[in-house]
């Protein structure tokens, strides 16, 4: 289960927001006061942004545009130099945007005489939750001309053209933002590439809707973050010693050493109490060389393997990084499958079933956590298409399996249905090692008895947050020395929470 705190983190659909919004109102909330509130919320975005300045407001024909007209109506007041540009009639407006549209006192040009070269910002009102099809004609025209002329663009809701649920453009053209507003909850593609690159920064708006409607839905999506786990994080306590904090077992293999050593300074850091490397004996000097916190255990086939599980005590292991693509590699991942234990499987040991998925999928479990980038997803899984999410999602059904879909907008999904987006990665993570360095972390999370949804969530926040305090010239060996950093912040925000708890709890 996930903490009620996480409340704050779901990302509602576009259906799901239509129904918060009916049930606000059904609270006695006015869907025009709703929409009095958006775009009052929009403007003051603009004003703590931007000095006055000339603005075109590009209205579209449903209550997107209603924000619109609200956004022109309080920069105008505001002193704002205003154009207000609209697509379609006024009389088909829905009844709240004509309300607001009524309210504006100013010009309402058509859309096509609109010149966004004569503006310095650019509000786009045109479509937000109601997209229904690719942007063509005029409106199409008009997107290209804003987007070339790289002016700050405010996106209301979403950027138009592109679709809420999947993050996907409709069709060929979507506006390119600079910051998009959007109200009570997030939407998947707030945070789903491409249209999180579409949005430019995001901003959350409290627009009246009371937070007691979601008491209506079971969010099943979330942006990843530590509402979503800290409860569960396995803090030492001061009468620990190593073994309660977990054994893990990471499968080295020959050649590639570098893959393992990486993935076992995460598992290190990220607290496990011991950490083992099983490795053929003509690497394990390489090994042994290597981090003095390491046990290094000779092991040549699946013998030895099983010989080893029975002795160590190991309680999760990960392997798949630099081990290799040979038989005896997919009979030892077997073999690891076959104890039940929580595990890890990413990089080769993934691309090893590509044959034969489903003989992968029958030694899984919800304790597994598959972690494929989209090369490895696509030969393990008959892509079903759709959002990240949907992709995710249908993967950990197939598999039964915890299945992080990796990426710059990582996707977390279990085989019940529920799914974390990752926003926190910086660009910088993309090179050679840090998805090995990951594979320990969630390995190390899991060895100390965090449920796999939760490792999984938790190491890549903490995996992306240790890269960006490095940020430039970051290599895969920084991200381990940085999780100290990471967690010291974390433990500090954690005792925060339990303090206000108790205090909470006390009154
Ligand atoms: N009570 C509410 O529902 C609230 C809604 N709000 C705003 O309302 C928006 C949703 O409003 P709507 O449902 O009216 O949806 P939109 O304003 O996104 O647009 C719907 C209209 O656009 C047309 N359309 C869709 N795609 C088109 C295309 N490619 N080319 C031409 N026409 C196209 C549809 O036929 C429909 O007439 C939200 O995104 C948000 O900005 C906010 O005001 C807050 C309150
Ligand atoms: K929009």
């Amino acid at each position: 289960m996930l903490p009620s705190s996480a409340m704050c983190n779901c990302l509602l659909s576009v259906a799901e927001l239509y129904r918060a919004d009916q049930a606000a109102v059904q609270c006695g909330v006015s869907s025009r006061e709703l929409m009095e509130n958006a775009g009052a919320a929009v403007s003051r975005a603009i004003f703590e942004n931007w000095s006055p300045r000339r603005t075109l407001v590009l209205c579209g024909p449903g209550n997107n545009g209603g924000d619109g007209y609200v956004i022109a109506r309080h920069l105008a007041a505001a002193g704002w130099p205003v154009q207000v540009a609209a697509l379609g009639q006024a009389g088909k407006l829905p009844p709240d945007a004509a309300w607001h549209a009524g309210l504006w006192e100013g010009d309402v040009q058509p859309l096509g005489e609109a010149d966004p070269a004569e503006a310095d910002i650019v509000v786009d009102a045109l479509f937000g939750a109601g997209l229904s099809r690719p942007l063509e004609g005029e409106v199409a025209n008009l997107v290209l001309r804003v987007n070339r002329l790289d002016r700050p663009v405010v996106c209301v809701d979403v950027p138009s053209g592109i679709a809420g649920d999947s993050g996907q453009a409709v069709g060929s053209v979507a506006v390119r933002g600079s910051l998009t507003v959007t109200f009570f909850r997030k939407k998947p593609a707030h945070l789903l590439f491409p249209g999180r690159g579409h949005c430019g920064k995001v901003r959350l708006a409290d627009i009246g809707i009371p937070e007691k409607v979601l008491e209506r839905f079971a969010p099943r999506l979330w942006e990843n973050g530590p509402e979503l786990w800290l409860e569960n994080w396995p803090w030492r306590q001061p009468e620990d010693h190593k073994y309660h904090a977990g054994h893990t077992l990471l499968l080295g293999g020959e050649a590639m050493t570098g893959a393992v050593r990486l993935a076992a300074r995460g598992t290190l850091r990220i607290g496990s109490g011991l950490v083992s490397i099983a490795a053929p004996r003509g690497a394990g000097l390489v090994y042994r060389s290597d981090s003095p916190s390491l046990i290094v255990r000779d092991c040549d086939d699946t013998q030895e393997l099983r010989g080893l599980l029975e002795a160590g005590r190991f309680t999760a292991a990960a392997a798949g990084p630099g081990l290799g693509m040979t038989p005896q590699s997919r009979q030892q991942i077997e073999v690891l499958l076959e104890t039940g234990w929580p595990l890890v499987l990413d990089a080769d040991a993934l691309t090893s079933f590509s044959e034969e998925p489903r003989g992968l999928f029958d030694l899984c479990s919800s304790r597994v956590v598959l972690t494929p980038h989209d090369g490895e997803f696509r030969r393990l899984f008959a892509d079903p298409g759709g959002s990240r999410v949907a992709r995710a999602r249908q993967a950990a059904e197939t598999s039964g399996a915890v299945v992080l879909l990796k990426g710059p907008d990582t996707v977390v999904a279990a085989p019940d249905g529920r799914a974390v987006v990752n926003g926190n990665a910086p660009a910088e993570l993309a090179t050679a090692g840090s998805g090995d360095v990951l594979t320990g972390m969630i390995a190390g999370l899991l060895a100390q008895g965090m449920p796999a949804f939760q490792a999984a969530a938790a190491a890549i926040w903490v995996h992306a947050e240790a890269a960006q305090s490095v940020g430039s010239g970051l290599i895969s060996e920084d991200i381990p020395f940085r999780i100290p950093q990471v967690l010291n912040l974390l433990r500090n925000r954690n005792r925060k929470l339990t303090n206000s708890q108790r205090f909470e709890e006390e009154c």
